[in-house]
């Protein structure tokens, strides 16, 4: 586990400063993804390195967990409450849409959910802007695999570490940089709503996901819903469609 934590952190070094910047920046959460992520940026720049912690309907230090994160990793950190900024913008997008058009309430809650989502990535790049990092994503594999991110939401920055590691490496490698245990046991989530879990909405668990990238068999149900997501999301790992040139002469 060193030897790949070491991998990491100089990957991190040559990106960055193949890039001209300083340092990174990494939104924290509280959970597992965005607490290693923390621990590394941390070992590749000690004093250019940024964790911010964006709750959207809580008080900063109420996100205890992130909050220990940070102090466990010795990392610098900025709180940001992210709710007023939230609640205005949603409000105004559902008002503009209500009185020129019509407002779908069945989409509300996944649509709200985004908006958290793109909002941080707003503060994050701000952050990056002021500071001359790069922002740190923290997707692993089977999330990357699954498209279970926002689209230019957290799914949006500039380096992924993670992108090749299954959950349970990621845990692994908690572990190994003495992540918060709680932050180790939580179950994954996105927090976007309350109750929401990672597996309760992908419909199949970490650790099936997991079996599947690892090439093991896995329930045929299970795996069909994997291909499946892994389909619909194919328009997240790519960049956006472009039309071939017009034709000359036409
Ligand atoms: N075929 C296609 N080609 C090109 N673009 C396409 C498209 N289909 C949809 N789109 C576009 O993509 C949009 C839908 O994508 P998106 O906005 O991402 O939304 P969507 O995939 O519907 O939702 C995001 C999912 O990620 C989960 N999430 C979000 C954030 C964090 C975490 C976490 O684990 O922490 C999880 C969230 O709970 C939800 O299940 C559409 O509104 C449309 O604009
Ligand atoms: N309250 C928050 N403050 C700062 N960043 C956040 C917050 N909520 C989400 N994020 C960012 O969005 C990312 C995506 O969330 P996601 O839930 O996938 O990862 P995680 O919380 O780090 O780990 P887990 O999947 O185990 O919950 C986080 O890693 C973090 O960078
Ligand atoms: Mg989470």
């Amino acid at each position: 586990m060193r030897e790949h934590v070491d991998y990491l952190v100089e990957w991190l070094e040559k990106r960055v400063k193949d890039a001209g910047a300083k340092g990174a920046v990494v939104g924290v959460s509280g959970g597992l993804d965005s607490a290693v992520v923390a621990n590394l940026i941390k070992r590749a720049f000690p004093n250019d390195s940024l964790g911010v912690i964006m709750p959207v309907g809580q008080q900063v230090e109420d996100q205890v967990e992130a909050v220990d994160t940070v102090e466990k990793a010795d990392l610098f950190y900025i709180g940001i409450n992210l709710t007023d900024a939230y609640q205005k913008l949603f409000k105004d997008i559902k008002e503009s849409i209500e009185t020129h058009g019509e407002w779908v309430e069945d989409n509300e809650l996944l649509g709200g959910a985004n908006l958290k989502a793109r909002l941080r990535m707003n503060a994050l790049y701000a952050m990056a802007a002021n500071y001359n990092y790069l922002v740190v994503g923290t997707g692993n594999a089977p999330e990357t695999y699954t498209g279970y991110f926002t689209k230019f939401g957290d799914g949006a920055a500039d380096l992924e570490p993670l992108a090749h590691l299954t959950k349970e490496q990621v845990r692994e490698m908690a572990r190994f940089l003495e992540v918060p245990e709680a932050v180790i046991e939580r179950p994954p989530s996105a927090e976007l709503w309350e109750g929401q879990t990672d597996e309760g909405e992908l419909g199949v668990s970490y650790d099936t996901i997991d079996a599947y990238l690892r090439g093991e068999s896995i329930d045929e149900k299970d795996k069909q819903i994997i291909e499946e997501l892994h389909e619909k999301s194919k328009h997240k790992r790519q960049m956006p469609a472009v039309p071939q040139e017009f034709p000359k002469g036409e």
